[in-house]
């Protein structure tokens, strides 16, 4: 191809190593699980527990965590409609590379738009896009509210505050769904065993 984007001109150029060459070295397979929910549905908690557990199966995971990329690569994006779905584009082309370069890549964002997360699903190879939906009822959400944030959106002085003022559309066909049992949250190890199970049943912890 010699035109993508508004770039002309350019080819893809091929390296003797390749995916599976990379899949054999570290024993595992290039994979995203994309966790999706509002602001303090446990998004991050999740991530880091899960890349914990992968860690001591000697696995090598890596988190690509909304705020913490909101520090650096998009510090330049806000919250607009139009921002977030840049956001969203711009991580699913980094965990795109994470999952080529083998690694099982925890994406943890709110992404809130149910087209954006379908677009970096559509980038993927089949099977490797893992979405995993946070389904905490708002109520706990704003509940815990560790950062203050629900309050300060509540008072009116954050607007467009997802799940408050800007609309957070949950997934029709999630691989995977974490919620609470007779109104009980799982423990952070429960949740990254879930999600272990899952990658173990379709093989993403082997070569
Ligand atoms: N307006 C508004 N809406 C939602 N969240 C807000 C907002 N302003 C700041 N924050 C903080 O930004 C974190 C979410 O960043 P993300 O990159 O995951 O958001 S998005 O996917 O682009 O919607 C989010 O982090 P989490 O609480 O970890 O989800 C908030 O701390
Ligand atoms: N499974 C859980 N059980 C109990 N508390 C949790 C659980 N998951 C997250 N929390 C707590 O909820 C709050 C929000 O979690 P966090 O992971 O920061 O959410 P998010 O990344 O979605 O904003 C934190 O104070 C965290 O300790």
């Amino acid at each position: 191809m010699s035109a993508v984007g508004k770039s002309t001109n350019i080819f893809w150029q091929e390296c003797s190593v390749g995916k599976l060459d990379r899949q054999k070295l570290l024993k595992q397979k290039g994979c995203v699980v994309w966790i999706t929910g509002l602001s303090g549905s446990g998004k991050s908690t999740l991530a880091c527990t899960l890349d914990q557990e992968l860690y001591s199966r000697s696995k090598l995971a890596y988190v690509l965590d909304g705020d913490n990329l909101r520090h650096g690569l998009n510090k330049d994006l806000g919250f607009s409609t139009e921002d977030r779905t840049e956001n969203i584009r711009r991580v699913g082309e980094v965990a795109k590379l994470f999952a080529d370069a083998g690694l099982i890549c925890i994406a943890s964002l709110i992404s809130p738009y149910r087209k954006d997360r379908d677009s970096c699903r559509g980038i993927l190879p089949e099977s490797s896009f893992i979405e995993v939906f946070m389904n905490m009822p708002l109520e706990l959400c704003e509940a815990r509210d560790p950062k203050g944030l629900y309050k300060l959106a509540r008072a009116g002085k954050i607007k467009g505050f997802t799940g408050i003022d800007d609309p957070y559309e949950p997934p029709l066909n999630c691989e995977i769904e974490i919620k609470q049992e007779n109104g009980v949250c799982p423990s952070p190890n429960a949740m990254a065993g879930q999600v272990v199970g899952y990658l173990e049943e379709k093989g993403f912890l082997h070569e």
